[in-house]
């Protein structure tokens, strides 16, 4: 357990744009993480040299309630428009409190970087969406610079009511260039196209690269995702756990430029891949709770390379 004195070096609260409350985590060799109370959205993680790894817009408007354009934004209790609520629920554009006393993990790590918020409804939010709950939500800085996000939420419900919801974790990664961007992990699953009235497609082709529009949820997909970015030779390893799915989204060029809180080419600075649970939503009965978590790792290219793995290039020489 880390003392409170080495916490204050670890985890820092201050004002961010426009005023609002922020969080920054720092982990000794460098690497941060910048969480909005708005939202309870990540807006920020960079290496340990200091390099960006999210894309947040520069037209982000950070003035509640509009959601903040990138980053990190929370979809819940509803993602996209899979229900009535407003399109991704309202989770992103609610004020998050700092959680003081969270019920304790199974298993407490010895990460010193971490930040634990909470949300509860206000009695407006209940009017829109008539059921109690706390969303718990941790954001952590490992020491190798790895930003984890694990949401717990609990049906606190007293009318003896479940409740049912769609959840995702909206990640807008940086790319050099999105020409240059390649997806493994989702080659020959199912998705279902919100381009084509969430008709449900099979994904052909060895891995996913863009040159268009794209605007898909993958389906029952493997816990583990690698964005390659060849360009800046760098790979995302994005892991997850009670989320089944995954939504990937990039507006092209004539969406982001009907978007007011997107530049005309910013387009090609981002990539959406966003574990969720979408197909099968999840009900809560009162007093359950449920966990997702999302781990994501920014690493050399080289590293992942299948041809650079020592071994398959032993067998083959
Ligand atoms: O503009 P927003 O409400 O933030 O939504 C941005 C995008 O989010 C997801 O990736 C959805 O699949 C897209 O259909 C949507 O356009």
């Amino acid at each position: 357990m880390s003392t409170d004195k080495e916490k204050l070096l670890y985890v820092e609260h201050c004002k961010g744009l426009n005023g609002l409350e922020k969080v920054v985590l720092r982990e000794v060799r460098g690497s941060s993480v910048e969480v909005y109370l708005f939202g309870g959205q990540v807006t920020s993680w960079k290496n340990e040299y200091g390099e960006e790894l999210l894309f947040v817009s520069s037209k982000a408007n950070f003035k509640p309630p509009k959601a903040i354009r990138g980053g990190i934004p929370i979809c819940f209790p509803q993602f996209a428009t899979h229900g009535s609520l407003e399109q991704h629920g309202f989770a992103r554009n609610r004020h998050w409190s700092v959680d003081p006393d969270p019920p304790p993990f199974p298993k407490n790590t010895s990460n010193k970087a971490f930040i634990d918020l909470i949300l509860r409804p206000s009695e407006e939010d209940v009017k829109i969406w008539p059921h109690r709950y706390e969303f718990r939500l941790r954001v952590t800085l490992g020491p190798g610079g790895d930003l984890m996000l694990t949401s717990r939420i609990r049906n606190t419900n007293s009318d003896g009511k479940s409740f049912t919801f769609t959840f995702a974790y909206h990640t807008y990664f940086y790319v050099s260039d999105i020409s240059e961007v390649r997806i493994e992990g989702l080659e020959t699953l199912d998705y279902l196209d919100n381009l084509k009235d969430k008709e449900r497609f099979t994904e052909q082709g060895d891995a996913i690269t863009f040159e268009s529009e794209v605007d898909k949820v993958y389906l029952s997909t493997p816990t583990k995702i690698a964005i390659l970015d060849h360009e800046r030779k760098r790979t995302f390893v994005l892991r997850k756990d009670g989320l089944p799915d995954a939504v990937v989204w990039n507006p092209w060029d004539k969406k982001a430029k009907a978007m007011p809180d997107i530049g005309d080419e910013e387009y090609k600075h981002m990539i959406c891949v966003e574990a969720a649970c979408v197909e099968k939503p999840i009900t809560l009965k009162p007093g359950e709770e449920w966990r997702g978590r999302q781990e994501l790792s920014a690493v050399p290219s080289s590293y992942c390379s299948g041809q650079l793995d020592p071994l398959k290039v032993m067998q083959s020489s």
